[in-house]
């Protein structure tokens, strides 16, 4: 992937709001954001405390909900045609195979498929095998790393990814993280995710978004493998303070 120049990075001022239909109710905020351009920032927090709907913030919200507020590039301009999300939900059209999944942004851009580049894509996440399936076919987790998949080939400066690596096994989401990370670098990614260990492995930044706000938390210079004594001493802290934060 090769990155555009100069990647912008993210700011949001506000707050989400249900509207009547909806429970009509405050669903996010106050809250300031500052995302960094070209670092990876993790987003840890309760169940429902907001982080998905952050997201959705700078990609448009789901019909019900209202911002009151900015959500934009750290430049002040859209967010438009910059930012890919990866949401939990992944979202496949089902009478596609996996490897139409990947390409289906240019298709909707009306702009011919970049063959090669979805196919070495696929073969990044493990899925090289499983091109011609039907996506409908593939488990859970393949669904997941497809879906990666499919946020990568946007190649956008800006990436948002919504818990995307939830339903993995041990081995394939160390695997993952680290493809991701290496296809991301340089870019500026915000990422969801339950997991401590896996902030603390692989983010640049850390934030906690409680009832209360954002809380940002020291990230040390450290190696990025699991087994760094840094990045143990980080996932207990994170661990705390999410226990704190529940
Ligand atoms: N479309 C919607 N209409 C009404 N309320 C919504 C809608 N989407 C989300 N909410 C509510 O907004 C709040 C925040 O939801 P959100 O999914 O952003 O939380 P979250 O922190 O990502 O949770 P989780 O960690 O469980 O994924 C919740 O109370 C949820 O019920």
């Amino acid at each position: 992937m090769t990155a555009r120049a100069p990647v912008p990075g993210l700011s949001f001022e506000g707050s989400v709001f249900a509207d009547a239909r909806t429970g009509a109710r405050r669903l996010l905020g106050p809250l300031s954001l500052t995302v960094t351009a070209g670092r990876w920032t993790c987003l840890l927090g309760p169940s429902g405390v907001g982080k998905s709907t952050l997201l959705q913030a700078f990609t448009g919200l789901p019909d019900g909900l209202r911002m009151d507020g900015s959500a934009v590039l750290d430049t002040g301009a859209q967010p438009l045609g910059q930012v890919a999300l990866m949401a939990q939900d992944a979202g496949l059209l089902p009478w596609l195979s996996a490897l139409q999944n990947v390409w289906i942004g240019s298709r909707l851009r009306g702009e011919r498929p970049d063959h090669a580049r979805a196919k070495a894509l696929l073969e990044q996440v493990g899925l090289g095998a499983q091109g011609a399936q039907n996506c409908t076919r593939l488990s859970g987790g393949q669904q997941q790393r497809l879906a990666l998949a499919r946020t990568l080939y946007e190649d956008r400066p800006v990436v948002l990814l919504d818990e995307p690596f939830s339903a993995l096994d041990v081995a394939t989401r160390l695997r993952v993280q680290d493809v991701a990370r290496d296809l991301l670098s340089g870019r500026t990614v915000l990422h969801v995710t339950h997991d401590p260990a896996e902030a603390a492995r692989i983010a640049d930044d850390i934030l906690i978004l409680d009832h209360s706000g954002l809380t940002p938390v020291s990230v040390p210079q450290h190696s990025k493998q699991a087994d760094d004594p840094k990045v143990q001493a980080l996932t207990s802290d994170l661990t705390r303070l999410l226990l704190e934060a529940a």
